[in-house]
């Protein structure tokens, strides 16, 4: 599991441990993971340069302390101060090991420039002076310390100028900025640097492969299609025939023991899929409104009054505050999330965890809202964020596959924080194994789910 905490909790454990340690340990062990992430950047290459973008805190310091130990290296390394006062020791031992510092536009062209110009003290934005030094060498990758510096560290926001990292070396914890969107863009490949920190609860989490297995539920030798679970789909439409088969296609992935299918596409999904079962039968979980066109509503209704988990997406979604339920996952983009609340979509994108928090909450549902990396918060405001996916899954009717594989997972006895996180995981990985670098359609996700799932329970 990937743990990311807020500014203040980082603060309290790093207090914690500073008064168990001499002045000044844990910035070197900061400053020691960072330059092992650097000189790994650079390589063998002979010569390679460092240009260091300092501020006033104590980033700048872990950067500055970083420059000496690649200095001592052999690594040419130039400082650009972007605050009267820097770290004044810092500066200082880098200067004796031979690092200069150089006035913005007198830098030598580097080959990777180092971000110390704010961490967790950071406001969102940046300085005049600091948007002038990153735009310096544009093509240049910067490593970030700790965090890029000017995006929202505890809410993912971006608000105003910011770095653009290649690489972000954090330290002790992720930052929620890590995990959540838009801010998680900003940070490239994020590496972790163990300083010791002992922290409580995360804000924010992602699951990896191995807390994924640990959730799914592999069937036993007495097992039978009933006690496996029975997930029940009614979407597609007139209108969106195709829906029906796409979602159906999510459900068969084979984790629940059989797929029931209600709906006006009966033929269409019986064609592709001979084993799903046309008609009204019992289920342990319904999904609905994929496709479902203006017959969502009723979908929802009658999916609710089996008194089983539903999972509500797409033309489903906006009918939840009508017809309420204590059980519910709601698998929303950021449009679907938006209307709901009534708001822009632009304003949920810049947004994500504020809404999808606020949704949940009010609702009393999961909800998983849907993006590069989809966020799954649960009604008392746990939130796990999914690191799985490529681009490539932004094709039409990939949200229907996974609607479908949310119900395959509730139907088999996971609840619908568990099910919406582990199906966007296994969604993300399916479509990563599809694809291969290349393009995919939503019907190679549902494809690719059965080799991922065997991969992973094979695995372990
Ligand atoms: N604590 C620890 O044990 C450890 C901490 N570690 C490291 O320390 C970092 C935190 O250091 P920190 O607390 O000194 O804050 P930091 O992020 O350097 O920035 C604060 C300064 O920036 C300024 N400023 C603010 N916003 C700004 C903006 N948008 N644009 C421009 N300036 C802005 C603000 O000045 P102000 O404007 O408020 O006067 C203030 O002077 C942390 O991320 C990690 O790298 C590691 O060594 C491990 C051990
Ligand atoms: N840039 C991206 N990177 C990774 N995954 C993406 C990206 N854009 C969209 N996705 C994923 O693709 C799926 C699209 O679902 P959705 O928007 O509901 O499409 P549809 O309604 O056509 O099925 C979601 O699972 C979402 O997380
Ligand atoms: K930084």
């Amino acid at each position: 599991m990937r743990r990311a905490h807020t500014v203040d909790q980082v603060r309290s454990a790093e207090a914690e441990l500073m008064a168990r340690l001499p002045g000044g340990a844990l910035m070197q062990r900061a400053a020691a993971g960072l330059a092992a992430a650097v000189a790994d950047l650079l390589g063998t290459s002979y010569g390679a340069r460092v240009l260091l973008l300092v501020g006033g805190g104590d980033n700048g310091g872990d950067a500055l302390y970083a420059g000496v130990l690649l200095a001592r290296r052999g690594v040419p390394v130039e400082v650009v101060r972007l605050s009267e006062h820097v770290h004044e020791a810092g500066l200082a031992a880098l200067r004796a090991v031979g690092g200069r510092v150089v006035a913005v536009g007198e830098a030598h062209r580097p080959d990777l420039v180092v971000d110390g110009i704010v961490g967790i003290g950071g406001r969102p934005g940046l300085s005049e002076r600091a948007v002038e030094a990153l735009g310096l060498f544009p093509d240049v990758p910067v490593v970030a310390v700790d965090t890029p510096s000017g995006v929202d560290v505890d809410t993912g926001r971006l608000d105003g100028a910011h770095v653009s990292a290649a690489v972000t070396v954090t330290f002790g914890t992720h930052k929620v900025a890590h995990l959540v969107d838009p801010a998680a863009e900003a940070c490239g490949v994020v590496h972790l640097v163990d300083i010791g920190l002992d922290l409580p609860d995360a804000a924010v989490t992602a699951l990896q492969a191995d807390d994924v297995r640990r959730l799914l539920r592999v069937p036993g030798p007495f097992d039978h299609k009933y006690t496996r679970g029975v997930v029940g789909v009614r979407a597609g439409s007139e209108r969106y025939p195709g829906a029906a088969v796409l979602c159906t296609s999510g459900a068969a992935c084979g984790m629940a023991g059989m797929v029931r299918y209600v709906g006006s596409a009966a033929d269409a999904v019986r064609a592709r899929h001979p084993e799903i079962v046309v008609g009204e039968g019992r289920v342990q979980a319904w999904v609905v409104g994929s496709g479902g066109s203006g017959d969502a509503e009723q979908a929802l209704v009658e999916s609710l009054a089996d008194g089983v988990p539903v999972v509500a997406d797409a033309d489903a979604i906006q009918h939840v505050r009508q017809h309420r339920s204590d059980d519910l996952v709601l698998t929303p983009h950021a449009g679907e999330l938006a209307r709901l609340l009534d708001v822009e979509r632009t304003e949920v994108e810049a947004n994500q965890l504020e809404y999808a928090k606020r949704a949940a909450g009010e609702l009393w549902c999961v909800v998983a809202l849907k993006g590069r990396r989809t966020l799954v918060v649960a009604p008392d405001g746990r939130v796990r964020s999914n690191g799985t996916g490529v681009p490539w899954l932004g094709t039409a009717g990939a949200g229907d596959v996974l609607a479908g594989l949310v119900g395959a997972l509730v139907a088999s006895g996971l609840d619908g924080f568990d099910a919406a996180s582990a199906a966007v995981w296994l969604h993300g990985a399916a479509a990563a194994e599809a694809s291969a670098g290349g393009p995919i359609v939503a019907s190679d996700v549902a494809a690719a789910l059965p080799g991922v799932i065997r991969d992973l329970v094979s695995d372990g």
